[in-house]
């Protein structure tokens, strides 16, 4: 008994380490050593990145470090990437809203940490880390969406480019302010901008480094709708916008979020075969069955 438990947790960690290993940009083929970077960003402490799963296979995520805009400590950078393994795992899960504590976004890293790892090879480290994190959080097989209150900055406003959805509160602003740190961004904002907004609008955001309302986010599509509510209410908004989007069993929401995965990723070949190979999960399956039974009319 007591070794068929063991072996059935080392086929579990041993599927994570493999699901990481798939869904992650970077590793040591690439010079990246996690554990290094690892023991470094521990040294620079506080905060915390708070992971609630509901009931309803919605999950919220708290960037919370209030007393400095919700920047991103070293250990804060750690805790991210526990949660996303968590949330790969997590077989009923549909949607994930992300949000920070105390009615802003986050004000991208921690300055006190990033002056401490200044060299060029330690922030590309610490960039590694970040873009395996954020590319394992765009891959998540559940909806993602972005809750933007008060001010996404720098590594902040990266973080939102990560989700599927940004939704806007009134009077937030998503600022891409690297260039005025003399840095471009490194945790996969500029990539993922340009494919959210297209090259010119990307190259315009990162250069002036201008604050970007609700409105002219929504215009330019880099927001997907403008929320009325602010404070607690616009969590409660922000569930309520994504609630439209994730009716239906788990099985068949996941299946969906990576078809859209791998159309947005992979060359059209590939992807058809992709689409394929997960339509075949769902075809016959449970909620399928239960459909065809109920004869549904689309009226
Ligand atoms: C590849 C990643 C690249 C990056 O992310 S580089 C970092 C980019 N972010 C920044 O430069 C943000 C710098 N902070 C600011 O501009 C302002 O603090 C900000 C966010 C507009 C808020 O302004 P205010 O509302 O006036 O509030 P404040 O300045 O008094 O800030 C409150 C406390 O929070 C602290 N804080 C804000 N952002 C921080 C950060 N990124 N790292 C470390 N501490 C940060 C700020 O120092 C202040 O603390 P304290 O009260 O002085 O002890």
């Amino acid at each position: 008994m007591a070794i068929s438990v063991w072996r059935c947790s080392l086929t579990r960690v041993r599927a994570m380490w493999l699901n990481k290993r798939c869904l992650s940009l970077y590793n040591s083929s690439h010079g990246f050593n996690e554990t290094e970077i690892k023991e470094k960003l521990a040294n620079f402490p506080g905060g915390s990145v708070d992971l609630t799963k509901g009931a309803n296979g919605i999950a919220e995520l708290c960037v919370n470090n209030s007393s400095r805009m919700n920047a991103f400590t070293g250990t804060m950078m750690i805790q991210l990437e526990e949660q996303m393994s968590e949330l790969e795992s997590w077989q009923d899960g549909k949607g994930l809203i992300v949000y920070g504590a105390g009615n802003t976004f986050c004000s991208g890293s921690d300055l006190k940490a990033v002056k401490a790892i200044s060299s060029p090879q330690e922030g590309i480290m610490m960039c590694m880390f970040m873009q395996n994190t954020l590319t394992r959080l765009q891959r998540l097989p559940l909806i993602s969406v972005a809750l933007v209150q008060g001010k996404a900055l720098g590594g902040g406003s990266e973080l939102c480019t990560a989700c599927d959805f940004r939704l806007m509160a009134p009077e937030s602003e998503i600022r891409f302010v690297h260039k005025q740190m003399g840095l471009v961004p490194g945790w996969g904002g500029a990539a993922r901008l340009i494919h959210l907004i297209g090259s010119r609008n990307a190259f315009k955001l990162l250069s002036s480094t201008a604050k970007v309302d609700p409105e002219y986010a929504l215009k330019i599509g880099l927001a997907d709708e403008v929320l009325n509510c602010v404070d607690d209410r616009s969590l409660e908004e922000a569930h309520k916008w994504l609630s439209t989007y994730t009716k239906g069993s788990p099985a068949v929401n996941r299946a969906l979020k990576k078809v859209i995965l791998s159309g947005r990723e992979q060359k059209l070949e590939d992807a058809l075969r992709t689409e394929k190979d997960i339509f075949g999960t769902v075809w016959g399956g449970p909620a399928n069955l239960e459909a065809l039974s109920k004869a549904a009319k689309h009226k």
